[in-house]
């Protein structure tokens, strides 16, 4: 499945090695296979579903793209998986670190479940700066002036909290200061680290929701300024590929918002719907 609708040349990553975290479905899925298409020598596909990764990793062709099972929210897997990549294809140029969950219940603040909000900020800041960290090592290690890109979300971005959710919009702020420090920091390395910051779209973590396509579209399109079009995971993927290449080579500490101009989130008509 070849995403020709790319406005980046398709030799934009070649030679490059990459790999993408909850690369089995959704956003990272999209975005393992643009780096594919545009030509990148291997991909690393690491997530926990081990069937979809496997699949996945098979369909853009097992001689250029592996999958490893690999839980973020632990330090030693994070690093095992980036060693492998190393090993087995010589060095590492992009890191997207893009596995999220979203919040199991309404976590809204009187009702704040911090068993649940332990588990989501193990993957969704912990695991990521765990891949922050990995990948950057790597890099150093190699003298790699490589691209380390974040998913955070407009939660973080574009609005002013919202009426439930609240560990999830506490971790993608966190990523803003993840990536804002990270990248002051590796910069002297020639490393980058930018992130992006999708508005809503039917993922796997939305069917998670219980919404399809069309309650977002219902949902999200009237907080949405440009019309005549929605989002998917090709545009997100679109804006990590830009990320990732060289066409950003003066661009780092940036959150790149993919959204439709949205203005403001509206949560409670999530939670009433
Ligand atoms: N879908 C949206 O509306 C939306 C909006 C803004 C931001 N995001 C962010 O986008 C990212 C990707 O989500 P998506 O929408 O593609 O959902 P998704 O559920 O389709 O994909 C997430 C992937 O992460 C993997 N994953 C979950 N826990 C993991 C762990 N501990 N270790 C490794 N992999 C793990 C899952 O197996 C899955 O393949 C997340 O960080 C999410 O917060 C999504």
């Amino acid at each position: 499945m070849a995403h020709t609708e790319s406005a980046l040349p398709l030799k934009s990553l070649e030679g490059k090695v990459a790999i993408v975290t909850g690369g089995a479905s959704g956003i990272g899925e999209a975005t393992a296979r643009l780096f594919a298409d545009h030509g990148v020598r291997a991909v690393v596909i690491a997530d926990v579903q081990e069937k979809k990764g496997q699949i996945v990793a098979k369909s853009i062709g097992t001689e250029r793209c592996s999958y490893v099972h690999c839980d973020v929210s632990d330090e030693k897997q994070v690093k095992a998986m980036v060693d492998f990549t190393v090993e087995k294809y010589g060095q590492l140029d992009i890191m997207f670190s893009n596995a999220g969950i979203r919040s199991k219940s309404d976590q809204t603040i009187l009702d704040f479940n911090f068993s649940e909000f332990e588990t989501l900020f193990g993957i969704n800041v912990r695991g990521m700066a765990a891949c922050v960290k990995h990948a950057a090592r790597a890099m150093v290690e190699k003298g790699v002036k490589g691209s380390i890109v974040c998913t955070a979300s407009v939660v973080a971005t574009n609005c002013r909290g919202g009426t439930d959710m609240t560990d999830y919009v506490m971790s993608k702020h966190a990523i803003l200061g993840l990536v804002r420090t990270a990248s002051q920091q590796l910069g002297v390395h020639g490393i980058r680290v930018n992130c992006v910051s999708p508005s809503a779209i039917a993922t796997g973590m939305a069917a998670s929701a219980g919404l399809s396509n069309e309650e977002i579209q219902i949902i999200f399109g009237p907080f949405t300024p440009l019309k005549g079009i929605a989002l998917s995971v090709n545009h997100i993927a679109d804006a990590v590929l830009f990320l990732a290449s060289n066409n950003s080579a003066f661009v780092t500490g940036h959150d790149l918002v993919v959204d439709g101009g949205f203005i403001s989130l509206p949560h409670s008509i999530i939670t009433e719907n």
